[in-house]
């Protein structure tokens, strides 16, 4: 039997719609081994967060070599890193190990506005951890600070694709979910030669709580598996439309994605719903 095998290097969310907790349920549906290694511990719920713990550089450098010396993951991808010292270790790592399926969310805030990464450790993404992505995949807020470009138009963000790319990442989806100037959810592929748009119905709920690390994690399932990035794309758009518009409506605020959601389709069975 051929396992495929996926590493996530993120936070963990106690509520369990985002960071680890997200990036694991959605390898598991799509089929994939996980892994993480953990870079902090947030007590967060559907309402916001309450508490942010980064682990020790020692904790996390630890953690990837476990995982480095034994478990050779087909694919990576990074979430929350909260700051420079941590990228910079990440970045190590990365080049130790030779991952090169390597997906980068950039997460910067949670949706409820915590920070989730300090504000000078941009510099260091752009520096060190940027450059050794196959895909990197900003919402537009993460765009606009990691370009320093206001991002109002359709233009501004194949501009803004184009600055992340030249920052060395092979591929740059730049998400549209943040984006109500829009009717749809409209992603952006581009790889250096095209734009790709890829649209959706857009939905109306607040239950949108991980939807970037849900999506992300897809990408990097599929990619651990051997799909071509376009494709992989494809497939974590579909998912995440799945997941948001099955929404589990849980929490009494910006609830999590039904994970379940896209593979029930597949299945035609119900898990997660009552
Ligand atoms: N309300 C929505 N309806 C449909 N798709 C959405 C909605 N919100 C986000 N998405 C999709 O979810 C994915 C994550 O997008 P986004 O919300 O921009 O990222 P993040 O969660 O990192 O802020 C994208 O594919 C985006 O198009
Ligand atoms: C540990 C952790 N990582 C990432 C996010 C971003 O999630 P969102 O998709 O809601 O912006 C989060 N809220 N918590």
């Amino acid at each position: 039997m051929n396992v495929y095998k996926a590493l996530t290097i993120a936070g963990s969310d106690s509520g369990g719609g985002a960071g680890i907790q997200a990036d694991l349920k959605t390898f598991q549906e799509q089929g994939v081994y996980g892994m993480s290694a953990i870079t902090a511990v947030t007590a967060q719920n559907t309402l916001g967060v309450q508490g942010v713990y980064p682990l020790g550089p020692d904790a996390i450098a630890q953690q990837l070599d476990s995982i480095g010396v034994d478990l050779e993951p087909d694919a990576v991808k990074t979430g929350m890193l909260f700051s420079s010292e941590i990228i910079r270790i990440v970045a190590d790592k990365v080049q130790q190990y030779g991952w090169r399926k390597l997906v980068i969310d950039p997460v910067m805030v949670a949706k409820g506005g915590s920070a989730l990464l300090q504000e000078e450790a941009v510099q260091s993404l752009i520096t060190y951890l940027i450059p050794l992505a196959l895909v990197t995949t900003p919402n537009i807020p993460e765009a606009e600070i990691l370009t320093g470009r206001k991002i109002t138009s359709l233009q501004d963000r194949e501009a803004a694709a184009q600055i992340i790319l030249e920052m060395g990442s092979r591929y740059v989806v730049l998400k549209g979910g943040h984006d109500a100037g829009t009717e749809g959810a409209v992603d952006l592929l581009y790889d250096g030669q095209e734009f790709i748009y890829m649209e959706s119905k857009r939905i109306e709920t607040r239950h949108t709580h991980g939807t970037g690390c849900t999506y992300s994690a897809v990408v990097t399932a599929e990619l651990a598996k051997g799909a071509a990035v376009p494709v992989a794309i494809h497939t974590a758009k579909a998912f995440i439309q799945a997941a948001i518009e099955e929404g589990l409506g849980i929490g009494g605020g910006h609830g999590p994605t039904n994970h379940f959601a896209y593979q029930n389709r597949l299945r035609g069975d119900r898990y997660g719903a009552h």
